[in-house]
């Protein structure tokens, strides 16, 4: 697994537009590479600022949006539609901007679909329909991601991997229902962090004084039950971008020499 690299912009609203820009060649360079590209989309204020930020983004369309396919991290199992689920959040801030191929949107599945609210039985359908478009040299279960994002709660959960909870400890399947998180609402679709470790490169967003704490956590050795955060490592890159407020709180040491 590779070992965390952080970038810290000035505040969230550059750490935001910068992720864009990022994304934006790392898409392109893939697109360019392999004919296509894969990513993995994360709900919350970060990652919805990223969405905006490349909606307005003079270079967005030097992106094929035609051959790029959208996962999701995790979703918040509502009904279709819900104004709280994170796929119509990434329609609002996104894709229903840009000319996307509705058969390469992955949205998780909604607690009015084929499973109802069986939130387990939702949660296979979607490792089944990874598992569906890996190649043979995916290990056979997950797609290679070229980049998966993940917005980074404050007591460090990523997608909807809390601390101790049974979803952060599950070491074989790649997606998972989850129960009783403590970040409304309680129902979740989630990546587990098997499926998340596979992504080529894995970003971590976090801008606002609110990470700050577990910013620290996360980079200073805590285990990954305890700040799944820490657990969240691409094959290739792990990249935490942050803005100065989140990285507060790092010692000098950890502070990369490149950033204001
Ligand atoms: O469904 C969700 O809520 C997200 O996927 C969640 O993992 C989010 O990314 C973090 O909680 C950070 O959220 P903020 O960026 O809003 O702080």
């Amino acid at each position: 697994m590779s070992t965390p690299q952080l970038v810290v912009h000035r505040d969230k609203e550059l750490m935001a537009q910068a992720a864009a820009a990022r994304l934006i060649t790392k898409i392109v360079d893939a697109q360019a590479s392999r004919g296509e590209a894969s990513v993995v989309l994360t709900g919350g204020r970060n990652g919805n600022g990223l969405l905006a930020a490349l909606a307005a983004a003079p270079a967005r369309d030097a992106i094929d949006w035609g051959r790029l396919d959208l996962w999701w991290g995790d979703e918040r199992f509502l009904p279709e539609g819900d104004p709280e689920r994170n796929v119509t959040q990434a329609r609002d801030a996104l894709l229903d901007q840009v000319p996307v191929d509705p058969k390469r949107v992955h949205a998780m599945p909604a607690s009015d679909g084929p499973w109802g609210t069986d939130v387990d039985a939702a949660a296979e359908s979607y490792a089944a329909e990874l598992a569906r478009a890996a190649g043979p040299e995916n290990h056979g279960s997950v797609p290679t991601f070229d980049v998966l994002m993940l917005g980074v709660g404050p007591d460090t959960h990523v997608a909807s991997l809390f601390p101790e909870l049974p979803a952060v400890r599950e070491t074989e399947r790649t997606v998972v229902g989850v129960h009783g998180a403590p970040k409304p609402p309680p129902t979740r679709v989630s990546l587990t962090l098997p499926a998340i470790r596979s992504a080529r490169e894995v970003w971590l967003l976090a801008a606002g004084e609110d990470k700050a704490e577990a910013v620290v956590i996360a980079l200073s050795g805590a285990g990954e039950i305890q700040a799944p955060a820490a657990g969240a490592r691409g094959r290739q890159r792990t990249l935490w971008l942050l803005d100065s407020t989140a990285a507060s709180q790092l010692p000098r040491s950890l502070y990369p020499p490149a950033s204001p």
